[in-house]
C-alpha cells in the first residue's frame, strides 16, 4: 500500500482540490484509492452528523466506500483553528486518536491511500503536538501544495525545509495556479530548481476536476 500525506503552503492553498485531482488520476489508472482527513474544522450538521466538506469531496472521488465518519473522524462545526475549536468544548485532539482512525482505513485494503492534512504543515493539534507528527508515525510520503501567490517562495521553501527535518521525505510537488500571479513561470522555475522534490503537477484555475487530474504526473508516486 502507498500513503500520502497532502500539505501545503497554508489553509485555501488547494490540498482538497490537488487530493481530488490526485485520487482522481490513480482511480482512472484502475487503483483502489481511500482517503483520509483525520482533523476537520467547519461542518454541516446532517442528520446528527458533522459534515466537513473536503471529507464529502474526498468521499466523492475515492472508491473504497469509505463512509464519512472513517474519512473524517475529528470533525468541528467552527472554520477556524482545530485545537482551538477542541478547547472551546473542552475536548483534546490527540495522536493516538488520529492513529486509530487511520487503522480503520487501513482496514479498507487500498492500493493508495491520500490523506489530507489541515491548514499547514506544522498545524497544531494542542498539549504541544502538531498533525505533523501524525505524518511522521505513519510513515506517509508528503506532496506539498504550492498555492502561486506572492510570498510563496519562502512559505514553500520553510515547508520543505520543516518536512525534511522532521525526517519525512517530500516526494513531490504541485504548483496550484489560481489567481493571476505577475511572473507566474519565473515563480514556477525557481521553485523547481530550489524544490528538491518531483514537479508533479502545474494546475490552472479549473473546476472540472478531471481536466486537473489528467494534468498530474503519477510517475513520482510509484
Ligand atoms: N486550481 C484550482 N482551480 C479552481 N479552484 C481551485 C483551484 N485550487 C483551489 N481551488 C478552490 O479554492 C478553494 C480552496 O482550495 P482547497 O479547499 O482545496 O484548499 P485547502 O488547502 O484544502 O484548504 P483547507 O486548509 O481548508 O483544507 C476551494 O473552493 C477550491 O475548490
Ligand atoms: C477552517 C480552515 N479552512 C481549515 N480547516 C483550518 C485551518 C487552520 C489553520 C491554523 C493555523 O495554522 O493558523
Ligand atoms: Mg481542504
Amino acid at each position: 500500500m502507498n500513503e500520502f500525506f497532502i500539505t501545503a503552503t497554508d489553509t485555501d492553498a488547494g490540498k482538497t482540490y490537488v487530493a481530488r485531482a490526485l485520487v482522481t488520476a490513480l482511480v482512472n489508472q484502475g487503483k483502489q484509492v481511500a482517503v483520509y482527513k483525520p482533523v476537520s474544522a467547519g461542518c454541516e450538521l446532517i442528520d446528527g452528523e458533522l459534515v466537513n466538506e473536503d471529507a464529502s469531496l474526498l468521499q466523492a472521488s475515492a472508491n473504497c466506500r469509505q463512509s464519512i465518519s472513517q474519512i473524517n473522524p475529528i470533525a468541528f462545526a467552527e472554520p477556524i483553528a482545530p485545537h482551538i475549536a477542541a478547547e472551546q468544548l473542552a475536548q483534546q485532539i490527540t495522536l493516538p486518536e488520529i492513529m486509530a482512525g487511520y487503522e480503520q482505513v487501513k482496514k479498507v485494503n487500498a492500493d493508495v491511500v491520500i490523506t489530507e492534512g489541515a491548514g499547514g504543515w506544522r498545524l497544531p493539534l494542542g498539549q504541544g503536538h502538531y498533525l505533523s507528527e501524525f505524518a511522521k508515525q505513519a510513515g506517509h510520503k508528503v506532496i506539498l501544495v504550492v498555492n502561486m501567490k506572492l510570498g510563496c517562495l519562502n512559505h514553500a521553501m520553510l515547508t520543505y525545509e520543516a518536512i525534511i527535518a522532521d525526517g519525512l521525505e517530500c516526494i513531490g510537488w504541485v504548483a496550484n495556479c489560481q489567481q493571476d500571479m505577475p511572473y507566474l513561470e519565473e515563480n514556477i522555475a525557481h521553485l523547481r530548481q530550489l524544490l528538491p522534490a518531483a514537479f508533479i503537477a502545474r494546475l490552472e484555475y479549473c473546476r472540472d476536476i478531471d481536466k486537473a487530474a489528467a494534468s498530474i504526473d503519477t510517475s513520482a508516486l510509484v
